[in-house]
């Protein structure tokens, strides 16, 4: 099964509402879709969104470096050595972590399709059911308390909420959430780089004084400021988790050997892919350190990807995919199926999709 193209599309869907962070607001998935093309006819999928807040990649740059760098390195390899071209994307250029992902995501497609087995399977096959949380954007204590309600009634149990743009406010919003919600649900925050060292320290604190029982609070301080998300995680009750200082396995050995945070959360679009996010997950194996998956804002092409990891992988126990659910359409047919907070994998080959429907190529 030889690589014979990549080609490059785009894919458009609007959120059921605004998602809006401490870093920004979006209104729809504005994706570039990968379809790398075989000489077996088998097709692999894959999707990178454009976070430049985050990733600093944007859709010109995605395009550009699969286009003018990464095609040429991998265009005639056979997916069955697939360690080779691993090797050859990551030397095809630095960082562009979101470009590589979304090839590294058709790669493992193929690769599925190739031994006629579902990723998750070859991966380690621990599960094939995994929950997920939902994101409650930013906006005031009344409408946040609102949207948490909502999603309760939906059957969600595990609620991750938008903080990081003011600290007394962030409070306040967390004392609505946790009245309106009650105590049966678990609530995680997520104040995207948001607060100063000094500042999430005397938030948390306070949210622990309030009983606000919250179960994990991600990234509060700035990316680049370990030794300050070292010091919130030294001063506070509440478990930090890193999001966006852990891009590569690199990072997330830095972070657990300073014992910067107490959690990592993986993403594939940081890592790079699967290839680089299963050297994460060994690297938590070692250190006991446990995971969450992630995702920004992507359809169900590559957070299908997502899933299949995290049924692998054991030292995954949270669970962040919610980005199909956030969309008002669902336009890939196959793939994980997302009821919800309830994701179930098929036995599908690869990571099963059928059909994209709606992508420009
Ligand atoms: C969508 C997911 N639940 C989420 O919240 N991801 C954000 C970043 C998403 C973005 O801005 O595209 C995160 O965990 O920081
Ligand atoms: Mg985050």
């Amino acid at each position: 099964m030889k690589i014979v193209d990549i080609k490059l599309g785009h894919i458009s869907i609007p959120l059921k509402k605004p998602f809006k962070t401490a870093l920004r607001t979006v209104n729809s998935v504005e994706d570039v879709v990968v379809k790398i093309i075989t000489d077996t006819g088998h097709v692999g999928y894959g999707e990178a969104p454009p976070t430049g807040v985050i990733t600093g990649d944007t859709t010109g740059a995605i395009k550009g470096a699969i286009e003018d760098h990464i095609k040429k390195h991998i265009v005639g390899l056979d997916i069955a050595n697939l360690e080779e071209i691993m090797i050859r994307l990551e030397k095809s250029l630095v960082k562009n972590s979101s470009a590589k992902a979304a090839v590294d995501i058709a790669l493992y497609d193929l690769f599925g399709q190739l031994h006629n087995a579902p990723l998750y399977k070859l991966l380690g096959g621990y599960r094939k059911e995994i929950i997920t949380d939902i994101t409650i954007s930013v906006n005031d204590p009344e409408e946040m308390a609102k949207d948490s309600l909502e999603a309760v009634n939906l059957g969600y149990k595990t609620l991750k909420i938008k903080v990081g743009k003011d600290a007394n406010l962030d409070i306040k919003r967390m004392e609505a959430i946790r009245k309106a919600v009650g105590y049966n649900i678990d609530l995680r925050i997520d104040a995207n780089q948001g607060w100063r060292p000094k500042e999430a320290i005397y938030t948390l604190r306070k949210m622990e004084d309030a009983g606000l029982n919250i179960e994990f609070v991600e990234q509060p301080v700035l990316a680049h400021d370990f030794e300050g998300l070292k010091m919130v995680t030294d001063n506070v009750f509440i478990p930090v988790l890193a999001d966006e200082s852990v891009f590569s396995p690199r990072d997330a050995i830095k972070i657990m050997e300073m014992r910067a945070a107490d959690l990592v959360n993986i993403k594939l679009m940081k890592a790079g892919g699967i290839h680089n996010a299963l050297k994460i997950c060994a690297a938590a194996e070692t250190y006991g350190v446990e995971c969450m998956i992630g995702c920004m804002l992507e359809s169900k092409i590559s957070v299908t990807a997502a899933v299949h990891l995290a049924a692998a992988k054991s030292i995954i126990t949270k669970i962040d995919l919610d980005g199909p659910v956030l969309c008002s359409e669902d336009p890939v047919e196959g793939g994980a199926i997302f009821d919800e907070y309830k994701i179930t994998l098929t036995d599908d080959p690869g990571l099963g999709f059928k059909d994209v429907r709606g992508v420009k190529y």
